[in-house]
């Protein structure tokens, strides 16, 4: 309930940040930790440092931002990158996800649904500008995207590791993944938690194109203008087909999927693993 209002009082106030910037001639709107750019092609910008983890906070502003940008009619394609440098995002934040409550678990699980949601079903062309490190929901916010670019920069890696936790992938994501690289590397890369070389990514096909790290921003927008180029109506019905059957898989079971992610992240043995997890990420800093 709180944080429905809070959701409310967001998008009020995003909305009138939206307003202020627009009159200011700059073609903007933001919110805390997402930066959108409407001048020339849309770019959406994550900027939730240290990481760009998908914290509650950053999940409702990324969807306002993103409901905000298909609401204008005039927007048709949006860049998807980071202001983080070297971090494209550090996928879900693994403090919503450890030693909090089910009540807790149940809202934040709703919401990066309906992230998720939101983005794989845009009618927008989304093309992702990765000029970082992209692990799990990272690696998910650009397998949502209708064209990847990469930075090469081999100390950038991407997949869904979340094996490596000691957790498990929904089958949303795993849907996802064997849609993009096909289901025996879908296989091996989710059983080894992979997390690969931009141009291992390339070889695989988690990204459509590497580039390097100077040119990735340029990329994206020379994507965006090649996409722009198709008619929308017919563009959009072709996404529709590609992507309706896994989004309806979710949809069809978002209750279920919500009550399975609660149970399975309350389990005591599951809690003990993210503690390891966040102790070594804690360690290697040393
Ligand atoms: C039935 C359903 C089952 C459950 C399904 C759940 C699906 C889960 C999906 C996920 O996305 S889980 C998250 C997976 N993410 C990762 O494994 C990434 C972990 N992070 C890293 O590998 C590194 O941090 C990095 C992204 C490569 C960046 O490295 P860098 O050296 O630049 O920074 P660090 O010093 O490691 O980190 C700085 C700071 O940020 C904290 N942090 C890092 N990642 C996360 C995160 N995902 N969530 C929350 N916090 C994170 C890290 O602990 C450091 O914190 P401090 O020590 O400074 O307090």
């Amino acid at each position: 309930m709180a944080l429905a209002a809070a959701r409310r009082l967001l998008l009020h106030a995003g909305s009138r940040l939206g307003r202020r910037e627009a009159v200011d001639g700059a073609r903007r709107f933001a919110n805390k930790r997402v930066l959108v750019e409407t001048e020339g092609p849309a770019v959406m910008k994550l900027r939730n440092p240290p990481v760009n983890s998908l914290s509650l906070e950053c999940l409702t502003e990324f969807t306002i931002s993103l409901e905000k940008l298909e609401n204008d009619k005039s927007i048709r394609g949006v860049i998807l990158t980071s202001e983080c440098p070297g971090i494209f995002s550090a996928g879900l934040d693994l403090l919503e996800m450890y030693g909090r409550n089910p009540a807790h678990y149940a809202e934040y699980w709703k919401n990066v649904q309906e992230l998720w949601l939101r983005l794989y079903t845009s009618n927008m062309i989304l093309v992702s500008a990765i000029n970082g490190a992209s692990p799990a929901g990272g690696c998910l916010l650009a397998l949502c995207c209708d064209y990847r670019v990469m930075a090469d920069n081999p100390k950038y890696t991407i997949g869904l590791n979340e094996s490596l936790l000691g957790i498990v992938a929904p089958f949303w994501f795993k849907d996802m993944y064997v849609n993009t690289i096909g289901h025996r590397e879908a296989e091996r890369a989710l059983q080894l938690g992979t997390l690969f070389s931009p141009a291992e990514a390339l070889k695989v096909g988690v990204v459509d194109e590497v580039v390097p790290e100077d040119q990735v921003h340029s990329k994206a927008r020379s994507v965006m203008t090649k996409w722009l180029a198709i008619p929308d109506h017919s563009r959009q019905l072709t996404k529709n087909m590609m992507r309706k059957a896994t989004a309806d898989n979710l949809i069809k079971q978002r209750e279920a999927d919500i009550q399975n992610f609660t149970s399975f992240i309350s389990k005591d043995s599951i809690q003990k693993s993210l503690h390891m997890y966040l102790e070594k990420l804690k360690q290697k800093k040393g």
